[in-house]
């Protein structure tokens, strides 16, 4: 059964197409850097031990441009991996925002894209993206069934003392306000991997999935049981383009002296903050270039980002009552290892112990990267969000 699947994120596509149950897929891709400048697409072709590499750069303006670019490097020319778009027997897609609707897989029909739709506000990065790759998917895959895979989906187990405001009840009862929380795909695999490498069902788990977004979640015996980000994917930590955490008092501020718009205040939070806002540039590869120059913006931004990740280490810590293991996840977390350094810096209380030079040879793979005695375990994986998505979709029909 051949599965594509799509994973929008909000600066990018990763897309997969596997002949389910079929760990390995038959091709992958990327494309990056939607919308700023240098974007690029990478196509991997796997012929059995071979594989082809295709590169190509040059602006791509938004989300549908790139897709249906990617569209067609799977169906023309001598690498093509399929002869007609009716070989696609469904097409998994990433959905950030799923409110309180959906807690599983769900075939998409003209309902389920207007909840979808009526979660835009909450999700302004990615259930519009989400929404637009659904539909060019639609109208080239015809014939496969669609099916959604919520972000939300994993953090349904979070207990109402983590996922309550402290509101008047008629704000979730009347309008479900409440912590939702995100990248759950990405923290219910990486997680379960982590179970099985460590071979320890009951586990207290904190996940830090840091890539253009970025959320932490804590994961008792593999559930979710408190989440970073909370009734949009803005809260928490420190991210590419959005602030995490602050303060609503400055938001009645801008509010009330500087003449701040709704749409200009999510234009702030979403857009313009973050390591863009405080370092210049949502991108921690640029970010660490200006680093390395010296630059005193960029040098702050990743102090930031990097405190705000340790805080909640240590308020993971006491939810769970103790920490297992320590997981760094997505583009910076499998990446940055001066990010991981810096984060897991001075948490020898906690029992958190880093091996520098094994984390400075990580170059792949799941790799524990703590010194011998460290109480906790300080892995490194490779999230696969794409494989989840494909096997959950798989699991409708088998
Ligand atoms: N080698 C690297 N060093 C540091 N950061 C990296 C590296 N490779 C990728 N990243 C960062 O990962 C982030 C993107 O992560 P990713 O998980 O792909 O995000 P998303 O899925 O949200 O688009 C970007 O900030 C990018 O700079
Ligand atoms: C939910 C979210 O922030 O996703 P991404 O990291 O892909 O932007
Ligand atoms: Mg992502």
């Amino acid at each position: 059964m051949n599965i594509l699947v799509i994973n929008s994120g909000s600066s990018s596509i990763k897309y997969q197409l596997f002949k389910m149950p079929v760990k390995s897929p038959v091709c992958s891709g990327l494309v990056e850097r939607i919308g700023i400048e240098g974007s690029f697409i990478k196509h991997s072709v796997y012929k059995g031990e071979e594989k082809v590499v295709l590169e190509k750069s040059g602006f791509i303006l938004d989300h549908a441009e790139g897709l249906k670019q990617v569209l067609f490097l799977l169906s023309e020319g001598e690498n093509a991996v399929i002869a007609s778009p009716d070989d696609i027997a469904a097409v998994g897609h990433r959905v950030v925002h799923g409110g309180e609707h959906f807690s599983g897989p769900t075939l998409i029909t003209p309902e389920v894209k207007e909840e979808i739709r009526k979660l835009f506000s909450l999700a302004p990065l990615h259930n519009p993206v989400n929404l637009k790759c659904i539909e060019v998917a639609e109208e080239t895959f015809s014939q496969a069934k669609q099916v959604a895979i919520f972000d939300t989906a994993f953090h349904q187990t979070i207990p109402q003392q983590a996922f309550r405001y402290a509101i008047p009840d008629q704000y979730y009862n009347k309008e479900g306000i409440r912590v939702y929380g995100f990248h759950g795909t990405s923290h219910k695999y990486v997680s379960e991997q982590a179970i099985q490498y460590l071979d320890k069902k009951e586990s207290k788990i904190i996940s830090i999935h840091l890539g253009n977004g970025c959320s932490m979640t804590a994961i008792k015996d593999g559930k979710s049981v408190d989440t970073t980000m909370g009734f949009g994917p803005l809260s928490g930590l420190v991210m590419g383009t959005r602030s995490g955490d602050i303060d609503p008092s400055v938001i009645f501020h801008l509010i009330e002296h500087s003449g701040y718009s709704l749409s200009q205040l999510s234009t702030l939070f979403n857009k313009q903050s973050g390591l863009l806002g405080v370092g210049g540039s949502s991108d921690m590869r640029d970010i660490r270039k200006l680093v390395n120059e010296g630059n005193e913006a960029a040098i702050l931004a990743i102090q930031l980002y990097a405190y705000r990740i340790k805080k909640f280490i240590g308020a993971y810590a006491a939810v769970l009552n103790g920490i297992d293991a320590i997981l760094f996840t997505a583009g910076v977390g499998e990446n940055d290892k001066d990010m991981r350094a810096a984060v897991c810096s001075e948490l020898s209380y906690l029992g958190i112990e880093m091996d520098i030079q094994s984390n400075s040879d990580y170059s792949g793979g799941i790799k524990d990267i703590s010194l011998d005695n460290s109480k906790v375990k300080i892995l490194v994986i490779p999230t696969n969000e794409e494989y989840e998505i494909a096997q959950q979709c798989y699991n409708l029909w088998n």
